[in-house]
């Protein structure tokens, strides 16, 4: 039974205890206090100000995903993708601030962790820090809000305004039915990690995020070559030490590659891409090729699939991944006819789609994303589908569970 703390004080019911507040900086928001305190109503009353801690109904609480890569990365296609599958656009909070990183549809808000910055545009330049290193970056707040939101309360959340480098006024967040929380570090903290419910990360090679990064910060952004190359090395170390251990930890990893087909590329255009799933992950069934469990390896070119130069290729089986047992689903090459791939689609299962050719469908809905004709949107919207699928399974057996006793 999931525990929430709540921060104001007029009411209280036998499931509810009661202490004096440590941590008033939280950010837990009154209004949502009050609807709280309302439905928790009302065996005995309490007029003095204290934290009362609640039983929140396990239904209620919020399925929680966590999205880590390094910036530049694609997870703001992949959520995208993600929340498309659950049928809606994803948008900014209405009338808030302008630059707010939040996104919110019908089922789904995705946050972004650069809000969690305890250290401004200034303060890291002044203390020699990135925005990788942990110090400049409040743990204890995001484990507070996250497992808050988590049991149903509402929070008053800062934002890292990206155009300012400031840290603005914060922004209220409701509990979703589903909260993405997506950034550098949601796995590196051992209690924010506990939190999710499945985890994701986009490992990106040092080559390709080279490519992606020049592609668009020189492109959409104005910057030069060599302060894009400066910006990577500088990122590197903080990188190694902070971002990339996370992926050990991840439900689910998409790890882009340059090609194999074409020997010595240089290009980065054509993309090797492999989706890394763990096995026994609860409400978590890896999608396979042909034969569950066996080590496939298929070249679908020919009547059926248009491929031009240099083809291609898919491989499936059973591998290990830092210690754990995973199902890994490769894809090398490129899509030249999205239609298509209802073809590549049909020969894979547990796939979580709700009807024959759900994936194809979607990816031609996106076919103007980055990565749609190739591996990395082919597996993006196959996790998605996934999550989809997670938490159906998570609402379904909380529905059918027992009531548990109310912890107080
Ligand atoms: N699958 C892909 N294939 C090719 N290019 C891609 C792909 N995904 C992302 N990119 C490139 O990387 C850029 C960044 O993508 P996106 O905005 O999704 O990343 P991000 O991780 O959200 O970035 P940031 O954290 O910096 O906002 C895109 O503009 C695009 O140029
Ligand atoms: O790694 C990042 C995650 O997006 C950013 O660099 C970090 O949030 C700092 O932002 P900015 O460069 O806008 O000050």
């Amino acid at each position: 039974m999931a525990v929430c703390t709540v921060y104001t004080a007029q009411s209280l019911n036998s499931s509810c205890s009661i202490s004096t507040p440590s941590k008033s900086h939280l950010g837990f928001h009154q209004k949502q206090v009050i609807f709280f305190t309302k439905r928790s109503t009302n065996k005995s009353r309490n007029t003095t100000n204290h934290v009362i801690t609640c039983s929140a109904s396990d239904a209620e609480k919020t399925v929680v995903i966590g999205l880590a890569a390094d910036s530049g990365c694609g997870k703001s296609t992949f959520m995208r993708r993600l929340t498309s599958v659950f049928g809606g656009a994803a948008e900014p909070p209405k009338g808030g601030n302008p630059d707010s990183n939040t996104l919110i549809s019908d089922m789904t808000t995705v946050i972004c962790l650069d809000d969690y910055h305890s250290l401004d545009r200034t303060g890291r330049k002044e203390k020699g820090v990135t925005a990788l290193d942990p110090r400049a970056n409040d743990f204890d707040l995001m484990y507070e809000q996250v497992k808050a939101i988590k049991d149903g309360v509402a929070v008053d959340k800062p934002i890292y305004n990206h155009v300012s480098g400031l840290l603005d006024p914060p922004e209220v967040i409701k509990p979703p039915k589903i909260l993405v929380i997506e950034g550098l570090h949601p796995m590196y903290d051992e209690r924010v990690r506990d939190l999710l419910d499945f985890s994701i990360y986009l490992d990106i090679s040092n080559e390709v995020k080279f490519a992606w990064k020049i592609q668009r910060d020189m492109a959409e952004r104005g910057h030069s070559l060599e302060s894009i190359k400066a910006s990577i090395e500088a990122r590197k170390p903080d990188f190694d030490a902070y971002i990339d251990p996370q992926k050990q930890y991840a439900d689910a990893v998409i790890e882009v590659l340059p090609t194999q087909l074409i020997p010595d590329d240089n290009e980065g255009k054509v993309l090797r891409v492999r989706l890394i799933m763990k096995e026994g992950v609860k409400n978590f069934n890896p999608v396979y090729l042909f034969d569950e469990g066996s080590t496939i390896s298929w070249i679908p070119c020919g009547r059926k699939l248009t491929c031009s130069y240099p083809g291609i290729k898919f491989t499936y089986g059973p591998d290990t991944y830092f210690g754990n047992e995973v199902s890994v689903l490769e894809m090398d090459g490129q899509f030249d006819r999205l239609d298509e791939l209802i073809y590549v689609e049909s020969h894979l299962s547990n796939l979580s789609s709700k009807f024959y050719g759900e994936v194809t469908q979607q990816m031609l809905k996106h076919a103007d994303f980055p990565g749609s004709n190739n591996g990395t949107g082919f597996f993006q919207t196959i996790v998605g589908l996934k999550i989809r699928d997670l938490y159906e399974q998570i609402v379904a057996s909380r529905a059918g569970a027992p009531v548990t006793a109310a912890k107080a």
